[in-house]
């Protein structure tokens, strides 16, 4: 351990989650982040005690106070950052209802808004994630290049670590939201290059939307482009009663009137894109409802990893996600808002959703398994028989999924989703004594604050958020337990790094 190359020391506690049974605390520990945004060392604080002393002397330590910890950052594998303005409304129809009837009317204005406005409106989006501990976003934009560079613009301006998808689709969307397979293809390449420009937090993501929206020719082409850059993907897959409906029906109009189709009827959404070289270990794909056998071993053998949207999935899917089992089957499962399918664009709410909807599967499953067996859902099981239900995820599993098990989704779980040497110091920074929408009573652990926070918590208990070593968020007023309420009314209390650039060279809150 040593001191070089050092931008800031923290002090304090960390809780993550190395595993998804696994939650780690780690006490009085001291971690060193490194100008480049990486976490150098970390380690008991008391190993290194003239190295944080020197750093406290040069105004370049950060120590936690008692009612403080560090978390890792939560990574929102799925969430349309042109959606934000209706969400919370227009819930009340079936999916592809509900894309003519709200989606495609808004995201088709972004290609004729003032570049202010799709700004401010991308800067709102990106802002209330990260005032809600999200480090890294994989964005849905719009079909629009250029609204869809600004939000990778505004990203990197606002230090979120983001993937950003420019949509491509080219049949049954409505007109004027619409684009030709060769204009797709093209402005995708051009979005793609326009990368080269901004920093490396920023990323494209080859995003096509839907199986229902993009032609063979396009998936092919889009595949090509994937081989090209070695880009992330990302889509929608077999997501609800309707989209399964609407596939299976353009398959069933392709046999009718193209006999000599050379694929098989009725592939599958993982078939059609796998086809077309899109499934890799760098592509994530929502909700994943109703796959196969054959699709859960396409997705384990490509590494494809899944984006559990659960809020939507109440909405829209029609059918739970069973997480533990697809982790078992060896598919990486990552956790996603789907804002505006989901109407909450915080992580935690996701976590809690995800926990719901686990609950809820095992409830589902027990009472099928007593019926099956002929039992009461309270009698026991005769003999010979067992109920092999899985146990529901809870919130140690939950975190997991929003942290470390995105970054695995992400196939980066060598560099984000942990607190630790090597890995980039992306964390949110939580204090108990800030927020006044939970009760602490003074006398609980660790453990016992993060469940709290886990179950009960929002931005109004997040005092800083840090990406890639740099503060994106801070609260500035961060008080004193006396007058913490009044204080945490007070919504403008917030700093943003594209407003303060020099914001992360402050230490202390
Ligand atoms: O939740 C969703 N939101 C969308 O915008 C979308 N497009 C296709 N499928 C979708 N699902
Ligand atoms: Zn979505």
């Amino acid at each position: 351990m040593n001191g070089s190359g050092i931008d800031f020391v923290v002090v304090g506690d960390i809780c993550q989650t190395p595993s998804i049974d696994d939650l780690a605390i780690l006490t009085n520990t001291a971690l060193a982040v490194g100008s480049d945004g990486s976490i150098v060392w970390q380690c008991p604080a008391e190993d290194v005690s003239d190295i944080v002393e020197a750093h406290a002397a040069q105004g370049r330590l950060q120590r936690l106070s008692k009612g403080q910890f560090l978390t890792p950052g939560f990574i929102d594998t799925h969430i349309h950052a042109s959606q934000h303005s209706y969400a919370g409304t227009g819930m009340d129809k079936p999916l592809m209802e509900w894309l003519d009837a709200y989606t495609f009317p808004v995201e088709r204005q972004f290609a004729h808004l003032p570049t202010a406005e799709v700004h401010s409106l991308y800067r709102r989006a990106v802002r209330r994630t990260l005032r809600n501990g999200t480090t890294t976003a994989v964005y849905f934009a719009t079909a629009d290049r250029q609204a869809s560079e600004a939000l990778a613009d505004v990203c990197a301006e606002e230090g979120q670590r983001a993937f950003v998808g420019k949509i491509s689709m080219d049949r049954h969307c409505p007109p004027g939201y619409c684009e030709t397979t060769e204009k797709s293809l093209e402005e995708t390449a051009r979005f793609i290059e326009s990368f080269r420009q901004r920093p490396s937090i920023v990323q494209p993501v080859v995003t096509p939307r839907f199986i229902p929206t993009c032609s063979d020719e396009l998936l092919a082409g889009l595949g090509a482009l994937v081989r090209e850059h070695g880009c992330h993907v990302q889509s929608h897959m077999s997501e609800s009663i309707d989209e399964m409906q609407f596939v299976e029906a353009i398959h069933q109009l392709k046999d009718d009137h193209h006999k000599h189709n050379p694929y098989p009827p009725c592939p599958t959404d993982a078939e059609i894109f796998d086809r077309h070289g899109l499934l890799t270990d760098r592509c994530i794909m929502a909700h994943a409802i109703y796959l196969s056998e054959g699709d859960v071993e396409r997705l384990r053998a490509r590494g494809t990893a899944i984006a559990h949207c659960p809020l939507s999935n109440f909405y829209f899917a029609g059918g739970l996600l069973p997480v533990r089992s697809l982790l078992r089957s060896g598919v990486r499962v990552g956790l996603g808002t789907d804002v505006a399918g989901g109407y909450s664009p915080s992580m935690i709410n996701a976590m809690q959703h995800a926990v719901t909807a686990s609950r809820a599967l095992s409830i589902q499953q027990h009472h099928e398994r007593h019926r099956l067996a002929g039992v009461k859902p309270w009698e026991p099981f005769p003999a010979g028989s067992s109920d092999t239900t899985s146990p529901a995820l809870d919130w140690v599993n939950a975190l997991y999924l929003a942290t470390r098990g995105g970054a695995e989704a992400l196939n980066m779980g060598k560099q984000l989703g942990l607190l630790a040497e090597g890995y980039r110091f992306d964390a949110v920074l939580w204090d108990v004594t800030i927020g006044d929408n939970i009760d602490f009573t003074g006398s609980e652990s660790r453990r016992e604050q993060l469940e709290k926070l886990m179950h009960l918590g929002d931005d109004r208990n997040i005092a800083c958020v840090w990406v890639d070593g740099q503060v994106s968020c801070r609260r500035r007023d961060r008080p004193a337990q006396a007058d913490c309420k009044a204080r945490a009314r007070d919504s403008n209390s917030v700093s943003w790094r594209a407003d303060n650039r020099s914001a992360h060279r402050q230490m202390g809150a």
